[in-house]
């Protein structure tokens, strides 16, 4: 098999690196591609192209302009859809089916929105009475931050990387972005698109390379960056700001959850059995918003349990290219050690195992593969680690409750605040309930439905900050009061 060279992509330009690590595919282990890691030199030399490219054309762009190339980029990476597809699934592993309908198309639609979004977004303007009679009128302009660091995750990695550089170029910055060594490809394959679309050199630029010692800490901690935006492990995110403290750097952080789904008695049972099937195993239970615990009201819950189980074992295992697949591998190995030492775990706690628990068998090469099976848990405690910590795979645990009072103090008894579904066909229920849960995030009768003009993060550890519509703008920009006295 021919091993590809992926690189850091600086200043319109693809480049080499201090070093060169591997890209290896979370189906069978194999590496596939080698990739350029970005040493401290090529942090800088990425950071200086963006400080220049704001003091160039690119600064000078009005906002129509800037949107019309934006769309031009949305529009490259439609064009190119099936290279992108193809990037993606190598890197994750995850179906084709999915990226199809999720992480491709919403890499197109993050700079659309943003694009439209920055054109018609007002500030506000106050008129202000003065002694003299004459008045004053107060006008707020947005100014780009400047330089932003884009630190990326690998459970959806275009989908995330482009929901931060959509707006933060819509709003005139420049953007160095890291994505997860895990999945290098896509973010790469958007500079060539970014050239095509005109976007001029340094104002997209990609470095590549690991946290701490490499480039995502050289990124974080260099001086010339203006705000960092992440998405991440919680741990992360701290690190993150520590290296940001001494500068006051804003910071925007999506962090871990450890979300509940509460299922009451009046629930429609098909719709919460669906939703909760996608919401603790889609992507192969790696999105920051999926369900690791189920409140389910006493009535329901035997059936629940049994319904879901069924649903889990209907799940078809395979590779990217195989139709019949809707659960890939995990992203790597050594993430399928962290979920299986949960699975392990479990079983040392005395959880009942409903379903799963293991690894399923593979034919071939595939062995050697980051495979898990999706994992169903009943009879722990709210305090079992299997309740309290991010686990990030195919599994969750169900607990039956009583009341509506009790859900609601165990669904937010949690350090993580960051998504909730409340499944009811009771809507004085869903709003009240809606209402006291401690979550950024919270989703009646359906899960990850996104519009993305609503705000989007978490609150406890899950976060700091919000984007998605108005709110990004309010993070990727600085707002300058003019006040002109008449
Ligand atoms: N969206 C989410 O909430 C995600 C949560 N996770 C959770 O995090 C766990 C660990 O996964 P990782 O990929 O290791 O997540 P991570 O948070 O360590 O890595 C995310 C990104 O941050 C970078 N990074 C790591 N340390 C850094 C530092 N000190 N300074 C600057 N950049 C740094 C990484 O290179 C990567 O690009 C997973 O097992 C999962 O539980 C992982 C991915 C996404
Ligand atoms: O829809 C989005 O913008 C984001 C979804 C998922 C995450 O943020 C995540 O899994 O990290």
């Amino acid at each position: 098999m021919t091993v590809a060279r992926t690189l850091n992509f600086i200043d319109g330009e693809f480049r080499e690196g201090r070093d060169w690590f591997e890209n290896r595919n979370p189906c069978d282990n194999g590496v596939f591609a080698m990739v350029a890691e970005a040493g401290e030199a090529e942090v800088d030399a990425a950071v200086q192209a963006a400080r220049r490219a704001l003091k160039g054309p690119w600064g000078k762009m009005t906002v129509h302009e800037r949107a019309a190339i934006l769309h031009k980029v949305a529009d490259g990476i439609t064009r190119r859809f099936e290279e992108f597809l193809e990037a993606e699934c190598r890197d994750t592993g995850k179906p084709k089916s999915l990226a199809r309908h999720i992480d491709i198309p919403r890499g197109a639609a993050n700079f659309k929105i943003f694009a439209d979004l920055v054109k018609n977004v007002p500030t506000e303007s106050f008129v202000l009475d003065t002694p003299d009679g004459a008045g004053a009128v107060n006008y707020a302009l947005r100014r780009p931050k400047g330089v932003i660091g884009v630190i990326c995750p690998w459970n959806l990695p275009l989908l995330l990387m482009t929901w931060k550089v959509g707006p933060a170029l819509a709003c005139g910055n420049a953007v160095v972005v890291k994505p997860s060594e895990e999945t290098p490809t896509t973010a790469t394959l958007l500079g060539e698109v970014m050239n095509e679309a005109g976007v001029p050199p340094g104002v997209y630029n990609v470095v590549h390379g690991f946290g701490p010692g490499s480039a995502g800490e050289f990124l974080t901690s260099h001086d010339g960056v203006d705000a960092v935006t992440f998405t991440g492990e919680t741990r992360t995110g701290a690190a993150i700001m520590r290296a940001g403290a001494g500068r006051i750097r804003p910071v925007s952080l999506e962090l871990g959850g450890k979300n509940p789904a509460i299922v009451f008695a009046d629930a429609d049972m098909d719709k919460a059995i669906e939703g909760t099937m996608r919401s603790a195993f889609a992507n192969c239970g790696q999105v920051c918003l999926g369900t690791e615990r189920v409140f389910v009201q006493r009535p329901l819950f035997d059936e629940f349990v049994a319904r879901l189980k069924a649903g889990a074992s209907g799940l078809v295992v395979g590779t990217p290219d195989n139709a019949a697949a809707n659960m890939g591998p995990l992203v790597s190995r050594e993430h399928q050690s962290k979920v299986l030492s949960y699975y392990q775990k479990a079983r040392e706690l005395g959880a009942e195992q409903v379903i799963g628990g293991g690894i399923p068998q593979m034919p071939g090469h595939l062995v050697e593969g980051a495979w898990i099976e999706p994992t169903i848990w009943t009879g722990l405690g709210d305090d079992s680690a299997i309740m309290r910590e991010e686990i990030f795979g195919p599994c969750c645990h169900i607990s039956p409750f009583d009341e509506e009072d009790e859900v609601v103090e165990r669904a937010n008894d949690t350090d993580y605040g960051l998504a909730c579904s409340i499944w009811t066909e009771n809507g004085s229920r869903a709003h009240r309930v809606a209402s006291r849960i401690e979550a950024g995030l919270v989703w009646v009768n359906s899960w990850f439905l996104r519009d993305l003009r609503t705000p989007f993060g978490g609150s406890k550890r899950s976060g700091i900050g919000r984007e998605g519509g108005v709110h990004s703008l309010e993070f990727y920009t600085e707002l300058s009061n003019v006040c002109i006295k008449l």
